[in-house]
């Protein structure tokens, strides 16, 4: 738990440092992401400002009430890499986040791998941002050369579903996506949103809807293995990847296909968390480093 004295030597060092004008941003842009996320129907399973898919535990008020709440811990991470912070000082930002989203959610867990995996991109754009690094540098570059070592030898959650699921499928999951610098937002979140964006470039959400499916049709993701096995993960990758071969949102009838696989997500009670949080991810980078940016 981070104590008084440290968050003092944390504002005192944030006064004395040269936090460069567009620092103070990241965290707005960050928060911002994550409800342009949840603002982004149909994603299979997952839930919107539509309906809840999977869940009926959260709606589109928590998810709201738990991005608002993290924000300011997003903008801290920011100056905390453009102070140069190692990945101890991150954790325990990180680890203060996850405590007031459960509080402000009453207890669910909406963003705990986008805190990890949005919070590591930030620190990385207050890295850059602060001067620290290259600034042609990706942000996934970044977070791999300033914090890929630590990422992988920190403590490990032993009661999380995603550790049970990685355990028992020998699964990746959020921390080997962040060490190896983000592949899946690079690789494959980012060229979807900008093909599409080509294809419909006046329906934003249409691009959103076709990231989300190019990065279901390929994450490992922890949450699929934990609701639904292999089986899941392999459902949830064939019925993503069919979406995509078959034109996405270029494709006449998009929206009634993108519902059907919706669907029939929630008739397994399949929500692929992993790659929401990577679609919100996508969208960061792309505000720091898309064609338009
Ligand atoms: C390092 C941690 C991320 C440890 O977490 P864990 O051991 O659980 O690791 P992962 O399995 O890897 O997943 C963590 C969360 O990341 C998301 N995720 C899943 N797969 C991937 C993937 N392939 N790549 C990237 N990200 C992935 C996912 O988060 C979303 O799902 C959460 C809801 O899940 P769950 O609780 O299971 O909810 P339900 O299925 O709905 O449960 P039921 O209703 O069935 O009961 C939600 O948070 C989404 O965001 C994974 O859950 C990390 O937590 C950690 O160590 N934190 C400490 C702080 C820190 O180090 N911070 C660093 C600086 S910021
Ligand atoms: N929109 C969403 N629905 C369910 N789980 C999520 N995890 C992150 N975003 C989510």
């Amino acid at each position: 738990m981070i104590t008084t004295a440290a968050r003092g030597v944390e504002r005192t060092t944030l006064r004395r440092a040269q936090i460069t004008p567009n620092v103070p941003a990241i965290g707005a842009v960050a928060a911002d992401c994550l409800v342009k996320e949840l603002e982004t129907w149909p994603k299979p399973g997952l839930v919107s400002h539509v309906d809840n898919g999977s869940h009926d535990d959260m709606d589109a008020g928590t998810f709201r009430r738990s991005a608002a709440a993290i924000r300011p811990y997003l903008q801290r991470l920011a100056d905390a890499g453009a102070l140069g912070c190692g990945m101890g000082r991150l954790r325990i930002i990180g680890l203060e986040a996850e405590r007031a989203m459960f509080a402000a959610t009453s207890g669910v867990n909406t963003h705990r791998g986008a805190i990890f995996g949005l919070g590591l991109l930030c620190a990385a754009a207050g890295a850059r941002a602060g001067g620290l690094i290259d600034p042609r540098l990706p942000l996934g570059d970044v977070v791999t050369r300033r914090w890929g070592g630590s990422i992988l030898d920190g403590p490990v959650l032993l009661h999380s579903h995603g550790s049970a699921a990685r355990r028992r499928f020998r699964a990746g999951g959020a921390r080997i996506e962040a060490a190896a610098g983000f592949p899946s937002i690079y690789r494959i979140g980012l060229p979807a949103l900008h093909r599409a964006m080509s294809v419909v470039p006046h329906d934003t959400e249409a691009a959103r809807v076709e990231a989300c499916f190019a990065l279901i049709g390929s994450v490992e993701d922890t949450n699929l293995l934990h609701r639904g096995g292999l089986d899941g993960l392999h459902f949830a990758h064939d019925a993503a990847r069919r979406f995509i071969a078959s034109g996405g949102v270029g494709a006449p009838g998009w929206r009634t296909r993108a519902q059907a696989i919706h669907d029939s997500f929630i008739a397994r009670r399949l929500s692929p968390g992993g790659s929401a949080d990577l679609l919100a991810m996508t969208l960061f980078v792309d505000a720091h480093e898309g064609p338009t940016s």
